[in-house]
């Protein structure tokens, strides 16, 4: 679905297309254990650009664990298109800072990986294996990766690796992105190309996409609605709603609007967890 194609909203009634209601989640033992995320709630139209920034350890990457269905919650609820959350969904696909890129599969290959084991692509694989190599390409040109499908991992840049990245989390066709600081190891240039690259392929692909990122510009950038949430165990303490043209252009970063935003988010966010001097966290 195209950015320019009108929502289709899971139910005719605008139910949110994520809902999480009063969602807590403890690893270990009650009594023991780690209280992750207490009492959190939040909602996210179908096809929205969210972000979540919070202190380091505040639970953000429980939150994307909690919404794949990889974790289940503690008490509360976590439904998606209507629907409780209750095992690992295929309609999800994730990239991390870590771009874990398979080191005996070339960029193609690993591209492909996705289309092997997520049904129902992996029941027709070999069948459709043709077609399914012709749209991994036209993803990877797609991200400026034509050309470099034959290289394995280790013959790629950082930033040519967590294209490929986004290109594996997307070639099953998502309804959702999930991104874990996918851009956290990479130099400022290479990051904000990545934003462009990233935010052009939301507006084509009209995804549902949640980022966790510790840098407050990114979050700006890329979101329509940037959640702060608090210290451990995280609830969400603030929003901001980013109102602001798109496509955003790099130029957007130095208006004030644009700082306005991010300096009420760092406002949001308590001063002990800021980087001195810097924009993250
Ligand atoms: N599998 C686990 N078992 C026990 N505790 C865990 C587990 N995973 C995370 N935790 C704990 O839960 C809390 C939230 O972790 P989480 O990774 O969600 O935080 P985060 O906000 O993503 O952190 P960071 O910003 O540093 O990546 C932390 O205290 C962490 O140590």
């Amino acid at each position: 679905m195209s950015k320019n194609q009108s929502a289709t909203p899971s139910d005719p009634v605008s139910a949110p297309f994520i809902h999480l209601n009063d969602v807590s989640l403890r690893y270990g033992e009650s009594g023991e254990g780690v209280e992750a995320l207490k009492r959190l709630s939040l909602n996210i139209s179908r096809g929205e650009f969210t972000a979540v920034v919070g202190p380091s350890g505040c639970g953000k990457s429980t939150l994307m664990r909690l919404l794949s269905g990889l974790t289940p919650c503690s008490s509360g609820k976590v439904c998606i298109d209507g629907k409780q959350v209750n095992q690992p969904l295929k309609t999800v696909g994730m990239a991390f800072q870590n771009s874990a890129l398979l080191p005996w599969r070339t960029a193609l290959e690993n591209v492909l990986l996705p289309l092997e084991v997520v049904e129902p692509y992996r029941r027709d694989f070999r069948r459709d294996k043709a077609r399914f190599v012709e749209r991994a390409r036209a993803l990877l040109a797609r991200v400026g990766l034509s050309g470099a499908e034959d290289l394995y991992g280790w013959e790629l840049s950082g930033g040519m690796q967590q294209r490929v990245s986004l290109c594996r989390a997307l070639v099953h066709e998502p309804e959702i992105l999930l991104l874990d600081e996918p851009f956290g190891a990479l130099d400022a240039f290479t990051r904000e190309e990545l934003w462009d690259i990233l935010q052009q392929l939301w507006l084509d692909r009209g995804f549902t996409a949640m980022l966790v990122t510790h840098d407050l510009p990114e979050a700006v950038y890329l979101a329509d609605s940037v959640h702060v949430i608090s210290e451990r165990p995280g609830y969400v303490v603030h929003t901001s709603h980013i109102d602001l043209p798109r496509p955003r252009t790099p130029e957007l970063c130095f208006t004030t609007q644009f700082t306005d935003y991010v300096h009420e988010l760092r406002t949001h966010i308590q001063r002990k967890t800021l980087a001195v001097g810097g924009a993250g966290l």
